[in-house]
């Protein structure tokens, strides 16, 4: 096999929206060309079985444990992941043998690198042979035994993108999904710094659920009427996680957001919506030079409202991935292909300045098909 790969992502983020692919030609360095995508939504069962498994994961001690919930929900989400592939290369006219490898992520259940444990749920020893096709998976293993987050993983493909597009620098990507994270890229090719900001949509899919059964606030538009509480806002950002330097990562329930369910729909909306952006300015602040614009990726880029906020919080100027060329929802998507490549090349994954690694390290577990 030459240099270049073609390699297939999959992600499913902590939204538990359903599953991104993506497909691209890489060296896992500076040669990317991006291909197709798909999305295929979990179905309300399989979604069921993950947030029933989100709590009993709480217990577990060791990554490879799996409670019975657990076990089914595995079954169900790597069935959900194949049948994606298969109609993707159905659609895309293409075989198995015409991918190289499978970067696969899995579904996270639970991440408490203080404790160097994260918890992804998904069977690529199954996948592989189910589809024929190499898989590479636990991406985020080695960093968290070596003592890193484990997270995010993204920033070594965000540079990638960076370097690509020319963009002055500082830049900032900042990825809203369920959690939100940013990537810090400087002028030298190494200053690259990434974290955890906070909250990213999944408190506001949370509470819209809660209060109308909406998946979402679409487009932003109930938090565009409401007003925020600037007193339950303070309350809610007094907490020491914003102003820790980083490295830094988060579970996706880290925030209670005491006296929001006293607020109205919109006016809570419109709070959660002001402290995601508020913690993604705050977050920013603490580089070593503010970014001289922010690209938002992921689906919080769909969401004009926090757009907003996050502009007059930040006092950056913000765009969308889609903005500067690049598919905002598939992002994390090809950033898992191009870390499959980078695995099997043995190219380090996360930095120091990313998960906080005692060093640059690669990572990843290939399970041949
Ligand atoms: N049109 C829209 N209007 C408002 N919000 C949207 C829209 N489209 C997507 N979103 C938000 O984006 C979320 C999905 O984002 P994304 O797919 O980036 O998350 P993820 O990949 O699951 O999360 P993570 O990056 O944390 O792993 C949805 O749950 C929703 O809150
Ligand atoms: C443990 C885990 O799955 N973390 C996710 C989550 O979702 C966003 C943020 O928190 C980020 O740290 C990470 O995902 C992206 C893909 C990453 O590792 O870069």
């Amino acid at each position: 096999m030459s240099g270049t790969y073609r390699a297939l992502g999959m992600m499913s983020g902590t939204s538990m929206d359903g599953i991104d692919l993506a497909v691209m030609e890489t060296d896992g360095e500076g040669l990317v060309t991006a291909g197709k995508t798909a999305f295929r939504p979990y179905r309300e069962e399989e979604r069921a079985l993950i947030r029933k498994s989100l709590e009993e994961a709480r217990v577990v001690g060791h990554r490879a444990e799996r409670t019975p919930a657990m076990a089914a929900a595995e079954a169900a989400i790597t069935r959900a992941h194949e049948d994606l592939v298969r109609t993707f290369l159905d659609e895309s006219g293409l075989a198995p043998q015409e991918i190289d490898v499978i970067g696969f992520h899995g579904q996270t259940l639970f991440h408490a690198p203080e404790r160097r444990l994260t918890v992804q749920i998904g069977d690529a020893r199954a996948l592989a042979r189910a589809l024929g096709i190499d898989v590479v998976t636990d991406m985020r293993v080695a960093d968290v035994e070596a003592g890193g987050e484990g997270a995010p993983l993204v920033p070594v493909y965000h540079r990638a993108l960076v370097a690509s597009a020319e963009l002055s620098r500082p830049v900032a990507i900042v990825n809203i999904g369920g959690v939100a994270n940013a990537t810090w890229i400087g002028a030298g090719e190494n200053d690259l710094i990434a974290f955890d900001t906070g909250p990213g949509n999944a408190l506001m899919d949370d509470f819209i659920a809660r209060r109308t059964g909406a998946a979402m606030d679409s487009g932003g538009a109930l938090a565009a009427k409401g007003r925020v509480d600037e007193a339950l806002l303070s309350r809610w950002l007094d907490n020491p996680y914003f102003s820790r330097r980083p490295p830094k990562s988060l579970d996706r329930d880290a925030f209670a957001c005491e006296g929001l369910d006293l607020l109205s729909t919109e006016d809570g909306l419109a709070t959660l919506a002001a402290f995601t952006a508020e913690t993604i300015a705050r977050g920013l602040a603490l580089l070593p030079r503010s970014p001289e614009l922010i690209v938002v990726v992921g689906g919080g880029a769909r969401n004009p409202t926090l757009l907003d906020h996050l502009s007059r919080r930040s006092g950056i100027d913000v765009r969308t991935a889609d903005a500067v060329g690049w598919a905002a929802d598939f992002v994390e998507a090809q950033a898992f292909a191009y870390l499959a490549v980078r695995s099997l090349k043995g190219l380090p994954l996360t930095f120091p300045g990313t998960t906080g690694a005692p060093s640059p390290m690669t990572g990843g577990v290939l399970m041949e098909a």
